[in-house]
């Protein structure tokens, strides 16, 4: 007979008690002598006091030294578990680098090799050994004020599939992101994985693996386990405290958040983030092509989490222009893994999100024969299939408009349905082009250099996280997500639409999340959602103020901050005068 997970290890009051060792860690040599002395750390660290400053710059010239983003990934990782201000600081001012690193592509990597680059613990591990006890491991965590909580069962880790445990780099990646563009302090955000085992065989067999080796638990007992961790959060945190659910699989992920949204404060990010920052570009494209959305005509390769969100969210947009639901839904061509999704489907598997665009007409296998039929003047793809959009099918969005917009959302960059430079070369420079992972900037024949925007939810996440906390919001409803597509888009400059791209450079991601959460506050105050009351005067100065400052603060309390007396030199002040 199987034992009792729990009984196996009789519970203690072990409490955790942080390493000391990491007190003198924390900042390394940007201690001050006094301080040292003060915390009897004097003679660990080596002489000199360096500045932040210089020590971002020593951590630019400790990555580039690596090769391998994978070594690069160990790197920032390690430096996040013993600096935590210099780790957002340094990510922070180097978006543009680091988040290929901490986010994707490198951060799938990271999951397939998560029992090799695991080292020490981030976030927790729920497992369905723990039923009846989820609030005990709440317990466990060390911070109480916990605000924000992203979490994965591991089952659709990006376009990689069921990855189990090893998914963790999901959420421990998302919420350095929550801090380092949109500065929700890194104590209030607790990374989660829920295992309950996994049906990827390589990662059973890998003596490397680090979850539950058994197949996944489905069914009543799956979704009881769900409950009770959501229970738990609002018994641990409160109900205001955040619940992003993040790479879930399809089956799951529209069914848990039709179940939970309005009642708990929580949204999902592949379907809903997803769908608010394609919008975004969408309507940014909008100002180059001269058009109304709902002048569009779109092709979808893939019709789950993301390609549905953005399509109802188009569809929104498009109401908003004064096209019918019934028009605007008819503009939307989706394709999946058994072709168009067309009325009286005659292999039926139309559940009733893709039952809403089936399309009156006889049924197309092919994408590229959906696209020579529907003639899209914009073409997304999110099904993780790479290289989807062949040349044939670009050429072909290329002769059908002037300025085809294509979107190759998959993640990581192996997914991505064609690279940049693809999607230029077979339009004679014409693409609109964004992508869900990076790709480098391209130089146009004509000499212009274009810089592909990346059309990823980190544009949005962050800023709607901040928003929400800012007010207090539980119910984070659709018009939240429109909002949030609104606001990224009116920031997009004429410049950045110049070079190519539909989104704000990376470098200004954390004013566009401020920006973000402003409206998300404002619009709270206005249809009565939020729960943090008086409603701050200023909105803008009010999120501000609840901004993590990744600058080091004073080690000591003023009274520490005695002058060294005349006689002596500074670095040997004696410690009595301190206490
Ligand atoms: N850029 C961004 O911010 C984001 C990107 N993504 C990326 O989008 C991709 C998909 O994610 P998500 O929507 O959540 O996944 P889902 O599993 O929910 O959906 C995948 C869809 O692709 C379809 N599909 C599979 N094979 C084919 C094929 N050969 N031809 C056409 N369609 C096919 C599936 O069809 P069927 O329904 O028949 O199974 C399904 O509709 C991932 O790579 C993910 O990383 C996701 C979220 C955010
Ligand atoms: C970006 C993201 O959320 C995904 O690819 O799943
Ligand atoms: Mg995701």
């Amino acid at each position: 007979m199987e034992r009792d997970w729990w009984q196996l290890t009789p519970r203690r009051e072990v409490h955790f008690i942080p390493d000391n060792l990491a007190a003198y860690d924390s900042r390394g040599m940007a201690f001050t002598i006094e301080e040292r002395q003060a915390m009897g750390i004097h003679g660990l660290l080596p002489p000199r006091v360096k500045s932040q400053e210089e020590q971002v710059e020593l951590c630019k010239l400790s990555i580039e030294r690596y090769e391998d983003p994978l070594n690069k990934y160990i790197y920032l990782m390690g430096l996040l578990d013993r600096n935590e201000h210099l780790f957002y600081r340094f990510v922070g001012e180097n978006v543009a680098d680091t988040m290929p690193i901490v986010y994707t592509p490198t951060v799938g990597l990271a999951c397939q090799k998560f029992g090799l680059v695991y080292r020490r613990p981030r976030g927790l591990f729920i497992t369905i050994h723990d039923k009846g006890h989820v609030y005990d491991i709440l317990k466990n965590w060390p911070e109480t004020d916990v605000r924000a909580i992203v979490v994965t069962d591991g089952e659709r880790i990006l376009g990689l599939g069921d990855l189990g445990a090893c998914g963790m780099g999901i959420p421990v990646g998302k919420l350095s992101l929550y801090t380092a563009l949109a500065g929700i302090k890194p104590h209030q955000c607790l990374p989660i994985t829920l295992d309950v085992g996994t049906n990827n065989q390589t990662m059973l067999d890998d003596p490397l693996y680090i979850g539950l080796r058994q197949r996944r638990v489905r069914g009543a007992e799956y979704d009881e386990f769900i409950d009770e961790f959501m229970q738990a959060v609002v018994k641990r945190f409160g109900q205001n405290c955040l619940i992003q659910f993040e790479d879930f699989a399809n089956a799951n992920a529209f069914r848990l958040l039709e179940k939970y949204r309005g009642r708990y404060c929580t949204f999902n990010d592949d379907i809903q983030g997803t769908a608010a920052v394609a919008v975004a570009g969408l309507i940014a494209s909008l100002r180059i092509t001269n058009k109304r959305l709902s002048d569009n005509v779109f092709v979808f390769q893939g019709a789950g989490e993301a390609s549905l969100g953005i399509a109802e969210l188009c569809v929104m947009a498009m109401k908003n222009e004064g096209t019918s639901d019934a028009d605007a839904r008819s503009k939307i061509w989706m394709v999946d893994s058994k072709g168009l999704i067309v009325k009286n489907r005659p292999e039926g598997g139309l559940n009733e999100h893709k039952e809403k665009f089936a399309q009156n007409c006889s049924p197309i296998r092919t994408l590229a024969e959906v696209v020579n039929v529907a003639k899209p003047s914009v073409l997304i793809g999110a099904a993780a299939i790479g290289g989807a959009f062949t040349a044939d099918i670009l050429r072909a969005m290329g002769e059908l408009n002037a300025r085809p917009v294509v979107f190759a959302l998959s993640n990581p960059t192996s997914k991505a349905e064609c690279t940049a430079e693809e999607a230029y070369a077979n339009t004679d420079d014409r693409a609109i082009f964004a992508s869900g992972s990076p790709f480098p900037e391209y130089r146009a024949k004509d000499g212009r250099v274009l810089r592909p925007g990346q059309g990823n939810n980190a544009y949005i996440f962050p800023g709607l996280a901040l928003g929400v906390l800012c007010a207090g919001i539980v119910d984070i409803s659709e018009d939240f997500m429109l909002l949030a597509a609104e606001a990224l888009a009116e920031i997009v400059s004429q410049d950045s639409l110049d070079h190519g791209s539909l989104y704000p450079p990376l470098a200004e991601i954390q004013e566009c999340s401020v920006k973000i959460a402003k409206k998300v506050l404002e619009h709270a105050y206005r249809t009565g959602k939020a729960s943090v009351q008086p409603q701050p005067l200023d909105a803008e100065a009010f999120i501000r103020a609840q901004m993590y400052d990744v600058r080091y603060a004073a080690a000591l309390p003023p009274r520490y901050a005695w002058p060294a007396p005349a006689h002596a030199p500074a670095h040997v002040a004696p410690r009595v005068a301190v206490m």
